[in-house]
């Protein structure tokens, strides 16, 4: 078919793929050839991934079986309207309630395998993530049986609505109010000014029937600070708007657009006592208040949530680092010796330092999110038996994992952009697509600089505790190593990837700069300045502090976790070098923090840099591989320049052929505004 025809045919609509060619681009099928990683031990780096080859084999199987129904191709993705875009999600949520009924999926694999698909545009992610798991963590048994099983099968569609217009951060400035009244055993809920009206809590504005509030608690005049109350927003008959409460939909965001983010206020609702979430906090029927527990409990649902966008982080990174490998390993621009061969861009060394320490980081993060997940399940099971001591290492954690991974990726997945030079600034690329998620990511659940100052609180009383003779939870034992005065063993390069000497360097960086930093503040009060003050004199050295012993607790995990790894060899030895890659990598950037006390020395320091650039060249010839394994099929990358079979110009302008404005020949704005002016044009010649 010629060029002229093709476009023809797809303007009426007649052919879709047909311009993309059946075969792989035989550039990218080069890289494949060339590599160590055959595609035998791909896919066993696929099941490492996934933990196991039965995970990949149910993966696969929940991708297919979804693709198989046309509602979820996300063929239109990029030129949908919003309209479009939130009907689709509303119409997918409720297709999904089958779909995972008959697929028998739980609530990991919702997250894991069905939003990894579907990059969570769907309406009711935050109904599935956050309003079933607090009725099952925060309900009584009691509310239980009321709520979880109505909740699980979607008779009741709810969100959790903590952030206000005045306030998102700063829970104790939350202005709801739930006052009980003991005559009627009953709360009123109020909204008493513009900034209280709850603001952003998803699928709140059009379609959720129920909300858990967070209010403050008012008993007898007393404020005992914010609880969760069910409330009911919506008639489950006709959907209508139940009194006192006002409710709607914020407006267009820069992604989710299949979630309505909404608005609510409330004036003089009534709910009954017994649907306040009691498991913790309890109001008896006079008025009595008591509670049991640590207070960070009432966040665990919050910890969850954390951790899931911490484990989602690797998937939105793996995903944009297999276009924009896949799209370098084809996308020749200029030779590298005057006059000779043009050569892919994935053979600039600087193309190679925007893609690869992010591919590092993507196979980091899968490793610190399997052994978070572990972690978890401990505490988990400790709450359970009343246990609640390893809590405030947990909130840490997944505080500081958090805000860590999505900061991380976020920066990395905007330097994927760049790699992909103009085509990347196409939505179709999907990096527009999957940067805007992120960055929403960095603000949800906790903006990212406020869960860093938490991390930082916990480690200056860590420290503490460590002067003190205290103990120290296992994340932060190194707290109790004075490592002052040393220096780095490093002798040669080899050394400089020795990952016990990465260890200790990256322990005594974050022993010193937790240590100074709280040097700083009591030096500050020393100088007058009240706690607070001095505080916020130091946030900018407290977030350096919590950064560092973010690296250092990510880098030790992942070596941690690769080390004993049962595979083949060629697998062992590329995971190590893409482990010391993550952990040199971060040192080149922030060497200045290892050579101001002089712990590192200048030489040592160049030996860094050498390593990093040798191991960018180390991982040259198995990129492509290495994303392989990630296994994003073709419907899972979501873009027109990372599909398996590199055929990005073809794919480029099949897009661009479905454009809707180029639906007929001539558009719709020449009849309004361009044929007038032509016609008066050509009228006075
Ligand atoms: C896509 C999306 C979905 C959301 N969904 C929900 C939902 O379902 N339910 C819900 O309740 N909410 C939801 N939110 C709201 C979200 O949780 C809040 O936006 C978030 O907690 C941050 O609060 P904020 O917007 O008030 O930012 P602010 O706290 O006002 O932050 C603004 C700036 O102030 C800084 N700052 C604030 N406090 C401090 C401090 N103590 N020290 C130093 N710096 C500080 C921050 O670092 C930031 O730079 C959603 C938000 C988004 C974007």
């Amino acid at each position: 078919m010629t060029h002229q025809a093709q476009h023809d045919t797809m303007i009426s609509g007649a052919v879709g793929a047909d311009i993309i060619p059946p075969t792989v681009n035989p550039l990218l099928q080069r890289e494949r050839d060339r590599a160590t990683l055959t595609k035998d031990l791909v896919t066993q780096m696929t099941y490492m991934i996934d933990d196991g080859k039965d995970k990949t084999a149910r993966r696969r199987h929940i991708e297919s079986s979804l693709f198989s129904d046309p509602l979820f191709s996300e063929r239109d993705r990029y030129i949908r309207t919003s309209a479009e875009t939130f009907d689709i999600g509303v119409k997918r949520s409720i297709r999904l309630i089958d779909f995972k009924k008959v697929h028998n999926i739980t609530f990991s694999e919702t997250w894991d395998y069905v939003y990894r698909a579907l990059t969570n545009d769907v309406t009711f992610g935050v109904h599935d993530l956050m309003f079933v798991t607090f009725i099952d963590n925060q309900g009584t048994e009691e509310q239980k049986a009321r709520w979880l099983g109505k909740a699980r099968n979607m008779q009741i569609m709810g969100t959790y609505a903590q952030t206000e217009l005045g306030h998102g951060t700063y829970i104790p400035g939350l202005e709801t109010t739930a006052t009980y009244i003991p005559s009627t055993e009953d709360f009123v809920l109020n909204s008493p000014t513009l900034t209280s009206m709850k603001w952003w809590p998803g699928a709140m504005g059009k379609t959720s029937t129920h909300v858990i509030l967070i209010a403050q608690l008012i008993i007898g005049g007393k404020n005992y600070g914010p609880h969760a109350f069910m409330v009911q927003l919506r008639s489950l008959k006709d959907h209508s708007v139940l009194p006192g409460r006002s409710v709607g939909a914020i407006g267009d965001k820069w992604n989710f657009g299949g979630v309505d983010n909404g608005y609510l206020s409330l004036e003089n609702v009534r709910i009954p006592r017994k649907d306040m979430f009691m498991k913790y906090s309890q109001v008896a029927p006079d008025g009595t208040y008591s509670k049991k527990g640590n207070p960070k409990v009432m966040y665990t649902t919050m910890m969850v949530v954390r951790l899931k966008i911490a484990q989602e982080c690797w998937q939105s990174l793996g995903r944009v680092l297999t276009t924009a490998i896949r799209y370098s390993a084809v996308r020749k621009q200029g030779p590298v010796d005057q006059g000779g061969p043009e050569v892919v861009i994935l053979d600039y060394q600087t193309q190679q330092e925007k893609l690869f320490p992010g591919l590092a980081t993507a196979y980091a993060f899968n490793a610190v999110g399997k052994r978070l997940q572990e972690v978890f399940n401990k505490v988990q099971a400790d709450i359970e038996k009343e246990d609640f001591s390893s809590l405030p290492e947990l909130h840490a954690l997944t505080c500081g994992l958090k805000a860590f991974t999505t900061g991380t990726a976020v920066r990395f997945v905007d330097t994927a952009r760049f790699a992909c030079g103009g085509h990347g600034f196409l939505l179709s690329s999907g990096l527009p697509y999957s940067y805007s998620r992120l960055s929403a990511g960095c603000t949800y659940e906790g903006e990212n600089t406020v869960m860093m100052l938490q991390v930082a609180r916990y480690l200056l009383k860590s420290a503490y505790a460590a002067q003190n003779g205290g103990s120290l939870a296992s994340s932060v034992a190194y707290l109790a190593e004075d490592t002052s005065g040393q220096t780095w063993p490093a002798q040669t390069e080899t050394d400089v990837v020795n990952s016990d000497l990465l260890y200790k360097a990256y322990q005594h960086r974050a022993y010193r700069l937790v240590n100074q930093v709280g040097q700083r503040m009591a030096q500050l009060m020393g100088q007058g300045q009240s706690q607070g003050v001095a505080w916020n004199n130091s946030t900018v050295d407290l977030v350096r502090a919590a950064k560092a012993h973010m690296q250092f607790y990510t880098m030790a995990t992942v070596f941690d976790v690769i080390k004993p790894l049962a595979v083949d060899p060629a697998i062992q030895s590329i995971l190590q070098t893409l482990s010391c890659l993550y952990a040199i990598y971060m040192m080149d950037q922030s060497i200045g923090d290892f050579l101001e006390d002089g712990y590192m020395n200048a030489e040592q320091a160049q030996m860094v840099h050498g390593q990093y650039l040798a191991l960018l060249n180390a991982v040259r010839p198995e990129a492509v591989p290495l994303v392989d394994a990630f296994d994003f099929s073709d419907l899972t990358v979501h873009s027109v320049l990372g599909c398996y079979d590199g055929n990005v110009y073809e794919r480029l302008y099949e897009h661009a052929l479905r454009d809707p404005k180029n639906k007929t020949e001539i558009h719709e704005t020449y009849y309004k505004y361009l044929r007038p002016l032509l016609t008066e044009h050509q009228s006075k010649l």
